[in-house]
């Protein structure tokens, strides 16, 4: 018995039965690949994750120099239910992985409207926000109850019924059909009508406010004059539920993803690039092209592969649009590069999740007519911003900034359109965010020193073939090259760098910096194959959000399913979490609709 088979053997105790058990190869080791591998494992199926570079985490990297060592992604620890469920179908619990803390103040905020070097700190909790709101502008403490009742409302409603299915038909009506989201509709199609920043201006007067609310649209890769109302949850996810921080950093995460993944029995290889997804014709396709229907029950039986016979282009079109009927293709494989191997291989697999950008995986791992999403499908898709970031190593302490800091600059609204409208540049001043995770973690820089991590939002800067940066001339961030006195990423981050140290009060900031490392867009799209360079993947406007965004099956290959960011539900790690129960419902043909069950190995719940 292979080393293989015996984990199959020792994971596959779920309640899969033995014909039941499928052959599976993950393309990707960000977050959403590991979590898909673990829970695939857990349940029996033989796993193997194929990750082209040499480390694990995708855009939930890390990165070491100098004795600092800086997450490269996220920073923020929201939904911290959504994890307690993901563990827990793996028989584990977020505090016996991680080590929490819980950040008060959750952030502090410069507005440049404002003025002045002192920040305002933002505590979450409903009290110590209304007090805050209230001291802003008077008659605002009770306006922010009814946002935040309105919030916590429509994020319960969004857990229960929108985030953990997969919107197809039986799912939308599982959704919609509900006597508790038909009792709200009134409240919240308006919600969907119109955008966050018009919700938020409506209730309240304060800029500063305005901003704390607008905000979380940019943790959904959007703009607040972009993304509906409805997204006015966010806000009881940072200002009641609280943040936190996973001590020694985001990478304690992806480690234990990891662990979790190869403890139930996924084989991961990385330096290990996907080729190609490899399929055949359908055999459904193929006997009813070769034979005539002997009758009415056959006919209604294989009604749409009878059609693709006497009509493809018709039958072909429905399964396309709808998702129902046999896929032209059946996956059967991915073709794969192992650095230092002379030549490449097939990993022959019953079921292929791409867990990376779709739009790359689309592009470059299948044929033409195999591909549900094409090109003309990315062209009218919004991406979400792309990021200059900064790590930055800084001699001295630096008592003036939280754990989480934001600038959010005068011009708020021409700061979105910069990113997201016609005319793309990057906004001067920017809104910007400041991570210091040294303020909770004596890990991440030598003593004496902390560690800065700065997010700048910039539109998308790279082109769809490739992940080739565009014609220096269009945004031209280039690589970042610090030997390179004209790259204009340096040049956005000596700027940013004389901004932080002006708004924060750290005149002498920039002689203190003994580290600096620059990541550009072009950097994503080389490194985790990012569409058009974005940080985050497609926009959360309306049109990407929901039933509307991407989904996870492929209409044209049976077998080819998808995770991550670009699919459903949508950006950032809780998403990717609930993102891998989706994917193992799609391979296991089950239906989502709420978050599955904890069961023991015996399938026992
Ligand atoms: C700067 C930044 C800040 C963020 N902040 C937060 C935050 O505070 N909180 C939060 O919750 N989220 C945050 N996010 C979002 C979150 O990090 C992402 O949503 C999530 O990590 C995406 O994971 P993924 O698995 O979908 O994709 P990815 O992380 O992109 O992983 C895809 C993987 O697939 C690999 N791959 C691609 N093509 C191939 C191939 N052909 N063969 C083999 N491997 C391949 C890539 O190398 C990569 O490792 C942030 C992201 C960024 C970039």
């Amino acid at each position: 018995m292979s080393p293989k088979d015996e984990s199959i053997t020792r994971a596959g105790l779920g309640r899969l039965a033995a014909g039941e058990r499928k052959t599976v190869v993950v393309i990707g080791g960000g977050v959403s690949g590991l979590a898909t591998a673990a829970l695939l494992a857990r349940r029996g199926h033989a796993v193997t994750l194929v990750e082209k570079n040499p480390t694990l985490g995708g855009r939930a990297g890390s990165r070491e120099s100098g004795g600092f060592r800086w997450d490269t992604g996220p920073s923020w620890y929201l939904m911290p239910e959504v994890f307690a469920q993901f563990y827990s179908l793996l028989g584990m619990t977020p505090e016996d992985e991680l080590d929490l803390a819980r950040l008060d103040p959750a952030y502090a905020v410069w507005d440049g409207e404002r003025g002045g070097t002192e920040p305002i700190e933002v505590r979450s909790g409903r009290a110590n926000v209304r007090a805050l709101f209230e001291s802003l502008e008077p008659g605002a403490g009770a306006t922010f109850d009814d946002y935040l009742d309105s919030a916590g409302h429509t994020y319960a409603l969004a857990l229960r019924r929108f985030l953990y299915t997969r919107f197809g038909a039986r799912g939308l009506a599982a959704a919609f059909a509900r006597r508790d989201v038909l009792a709200v509709a009134p409240r919240l199609v308006p919600l969907l009508l119109r955008n966050l920043h018009s919700f938020v201006s409506g209730r309240f007067r304060n800029p500063t406010i305005r901003k704390i609310l607008d905000y979380p649209a940019v943790f959904l890769g959007s703009s607040p004059y972009r993304t509906p109302a409805l997204y006015h949850l966010m806000s009881h996810l940072d200002l009641d539920d609280g943040v936190y921080y996973p001590r020694a950093g985001f990478t304690t995460f992806v480690e234990s993803l990891r662990r979790a993944a190869e403890r139930e029995g996924a084989e991961i290889l990385t330096d290990t690039e996907a080729l190609e997804i490899k399929a055949r014709t359908s055999s459904s396709v193929s006997r009813y092209t070769s034979r005539k229907p002997s009758g009415i029950a056959d006919w209604l039986r294989w009604n749409v592969p009878y059609l693709q016979r006497k009509g493809p282009v018709l039958a072909g079109a429905f399964t396309r649009a709808t998702g129902y009927g046999p896929r032209e293709y059946v996956a059967t494989g991915v073709r794969i590069r192992t650095a230092g191997e002379p030549n490449p291989r097939v990993l022959p697999a019953d079921a292929v999740i791409g867990a990376h950008d779709i739009q790359h995986l689309e592009e470059h791992l299948l044929k033409e007519d195999r591909r549900t999403y094409p090109q003309r499908y990315w062209d009218k898709k919004t991406p979400g911003p792309g990021a200059l970031v900064l790590m930055l190593g800084v001699r001295g302490e630096l008592p003036e900034l939280r754990h989480h800091n934001l600038l959010f600059a005068s011009d708020w609204k021409g700061g979105f359109e910069a990113i997201f409208g016609g005319d793309p540049h990057v906004p001067d001043p920017a809104s910007l965010y400041i991570c210091k995770p040294s303020a909770t973690d004596s890990t991440v820089a030598p003593d004496g020193h902390e560690n800065l991590f700065v997010l700048v939002p910039v539109p998308a800067d790279v082109d769809d073939a490739g992940g080739h940066v565009q014609d220096p001339g269009a945004l031209g961030f280039g690589d970042g090259d610090p030997e390179d006195p004209d790259d204009p990423a340096q040049a956005v981050a000596h700027r940013v760098i004389a901004q932080i140290a002006q708004w924060t009060g750290v005149p002498d900031l920039a002689e203190r910096i003994v580290e600096r490392h620059v990541i550009t867009p072009a950097d994503f799209a080389e490194d985790v194959y990012a569409w058009r360079g974005t940080a985050l993947g497609p926009a959360h406007t309306l049109a990407q959000s929901a039933m509307f965004r991407t989904k996870n099956a492929s209409r044209r290959v049976e077998g080819l399913y998808y995770a991550g960011s670009s699919t459903l539900p949508g950006i950032g790690l809780p998403m990717c979490l609930i993102s891998a129960e989706l994917a193992v419902h799609a391979v296991e043909g089950t239906r989502a609709e709420v978050p599955m069950q904890p069961q023991d190995r015996h399938g026992r719940r």
